[in-house]
């Protein structure tokens, strides 16, 4: 094996650790190299790889020990190297476990596998974005599920995505930009491309900033490639960019009061022909409000700035949608009839803890998913210590470990937990004000040691100590942020749409879920947890397998200075502990 692979890898306990070399190493991931561990009599005596981890787990469904079915769970900060692992893994069964042919050259990863691996730039294209700490950084949670015939070949997959960032449509911190496929459009499209989404060279959408900046990323000819092998035919394609296009028109929207009539309405008929919706209804979607009182409905005239979160609420709901339709067509494109597979290999890429300056409701969903991971990670961690101890015929004690099933019933516990409590205040008929949410959560959790309060802090706030750090959750907008409301005249009025498939998300949507009528009566923590309870599940009937990215540039000056596994595993310890830091 090169030399050069335990730089990047190493063994704690029963985490691979993989430090992000953030430079290529094509020699480290080949063809041959995989091929080096697939065939392997004792892959595990090789130094630490992410394909002894890929290997070990593969055998072990050859095996049919039980739990046949495995997890490989890949954590880490972001930026850390989850996504470039969870592809480079699919990677390795598409090539190791391909049904069409077997191990002959590049060009053997075709149909199934092909598709399979195809799903990743489309996913990538609308979820992920260039942030701060990473230029592809993922915007979702995603669990892949690779299904394996009787004879361990690769037949199929399925992919679950959680938690979509769709605020990033309509809103992109300083320095960050838009989901990527936006810029690949508008870099990329034909001139008749530009004709017909209304995207001449040179035009300036407001949702589209920092589009100077060139990424590998950018690369609309590779998202559409993948598309067309996924079988979304041209026409589909012509009303997806459509639609993005439509979205992109809606950001260069603006609003004068509403006593002023000489309101522009050029771009309001631009965004509405993309969309394909009558330009008249969709000025007055945003500019009026219906009023129930009983059965008599009345108009009132929105405000400048109820205009604008109406046209962003809209946006982020197409969005939304648009993507949830994508990830169902994947799936039907490259899952396997269930009498076709057997068992799966399933790789979670989630994003890690978060703690930054201010936190929301976004957070508290991330990082109440990592202290689910990491109470499943600790009860792997020691059923596999005591089946040590007991093998080596040693005496079980129990072992200290940070206990975070408090922090897990702060926050999940009914009816008195935090979430319980932002859904009972979410579904108050009256407009929400984070000072009374924050006095009923202190008179209810008062005394719980995993929540507190800064006396001095003059905004509404609360501080849990995750088991990974404190973290200060801002409460100024939560409970708006989990009604998610979607005013029912802009749903009335995308069902209307001549776009074939606006229309169809769009009364999908309502036929499927009648909880989602105009209001999405589904709270984003009542969902978030239910998905995470599924994949939960899922994850306690597999075996698992971690692996811990870190991008830490102490650990690379540590590798320089002294090649020891000793370094980087303290190290990995230390990022363990206190990961936010890290
Ligand atoms: N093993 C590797 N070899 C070469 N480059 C790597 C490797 N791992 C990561 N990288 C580089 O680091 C970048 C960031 O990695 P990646 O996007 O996988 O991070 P992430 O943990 O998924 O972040 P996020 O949570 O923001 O999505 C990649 O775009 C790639 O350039």
């Amino acid at each position: 094996m090169a030399d050069t692979v335990k730089v990047f890898y190493t063994n704690a306990g029963c985490t691979l650790v993989a430090l992000n070399p953030f430079q290529p190493f094509p020699d480290l991931y080949s063809l041959d190299v995989m091929k080096e561990y697939h065939c392997a009599p004792q892959p595990q005596e090789f130094k630490p790889h992410i394909f002894i981890v890929a290997e070990e787990a593969y055998r072990n469904v050859q095996g049919q020990l039980e739990p046949v079915n495995q997890s490989l769970v890949v954590s880490g900060e972001s930026g850390a190297g989850k996504t470039w692992t969870s592809r480079c893994l699919m990677k390795y069964y598409a090539t190791v476990a391909a049904s069409s042919s077997v191990l002959k050259s590049q060009d053997t990863v075709e149909r199934i596998e092909r598709r399979v691996l195809d799903s990743n730039p489309i996913m990538e294209a609308f979820g992920n974005a260039c942030t701060l700490r990473n230029n592809n950084s993922s915007r979702f949670g995603k669990y892949i599920q690779l299904q394996l015939d009787r004879c361990q070949l690769l037949v199929g997959a399925s992919v679950q995505t959680y938690l979509l960032e769709k605020t990033r449509v309509a809103c992109q911190l300083a320095n960050e930009r838009n989901f990527h496929i936006f810029y690949q459009m508008m870099k990329g499209a034909t001139d008749e491309q530009r004709k017909e989404w209304k995207m001449p060279c040179g035009q300036h959408f407001v949702w589209l900033p920092n589009s100077e900046k060139t990424l590998e990323e950018d690369c609309f000819l590779e998202t559409v490639a993948a598309m067309v092998h996924l079988g979304i035919n041209a026409e589909r394609q012509r009303q997806i960019f459509k639609i993005l296009a439509g979205i992109l028109q809606l950001g260069n929207l603006n609003f004068s009061s509403s006593t002023d009539e000489s309101q522009p309405c050029n771009l309001d008929e631009q965004a509405a022909e993309l969309l394909c919706v009558p330009a008249e209804e969709l000025q007055m979607c945003f500019r009026v409000r219906t009023l129930k009182a009983g059965k008599q409905s009345v108009l009132k005239p929105c405000s400048q700035a109820e205009c604008s979160m109406r046209r962003d609420c809209l946006a982020k709901a197409i969005y939304a949608q648009l993507f949830e339709w994508l990830v169902t067509f994947i799936n039907n494109s490259i899952c396997a009839g269930t009498s076709t597979w057997c068992n799966f290999i399933g790789v979670l890429d989630v994003y890690g803890f978060e703690c930054f300056q201010i936190n929301n409701l976004e957070q508290l969903c991330i990082n109440y998913a990592n202290e689910k991971l990491q109470q499943h990670f600790v009860a792997h961690y020691l059923r596999a210590q005591q089946e040590e101890y007991v093998s080596e015929g040693l005496e079980w004690s129990f072992v200290k470990y940070k206990d975070n099933q408090s922090c897990l019933d702060l926050l999940e516990r009914s009816p008195v937990g935090v979430f319980s409590l932002l859904n009972e205040e979410s579904r108050l008929n009256r407009a929400s004000d984070p000072k009374t949410f924050r006095v009923r959560l202190e008179k209810e959790l008062g005394d719980n040691a995993n929540i507190s309060w800064d006396k001095f802090s003059k905004e509404p706030h609360f501080t849990v100590a995750h088991y990974a750090g404190k973290v200060n959750y801002q409460m100024e907008g939560m409970v708006e942020k989990n009604k998610d409301p979607v005013p029912p005249e802009l749903i009335n009025l995308l069902q209307k749409s001549d776009s074939p498939l606006l229309h169809q998300i769009f009364t999908d949507s309502e036929t499927e879920n009648p909880t989602t009528k105009g209001l999405s009566k589904v709270t984003v923590v009542s969902k978030f947890k239910n998905s995470l309870e599924s994949l939960m599940k899922i994850l306690h009937s597999t075996t698992p397998h971690y692996t811990r990215c870190i991008k830490s540039i102490l650990a690379c000056l540590l590798w320089t200075k002294s090649d020891s596994f000793l370094s980087l595993g303290l190290l990995f310890t230390f990022s363990f502990i206190c990961p936010i830091s890290m």
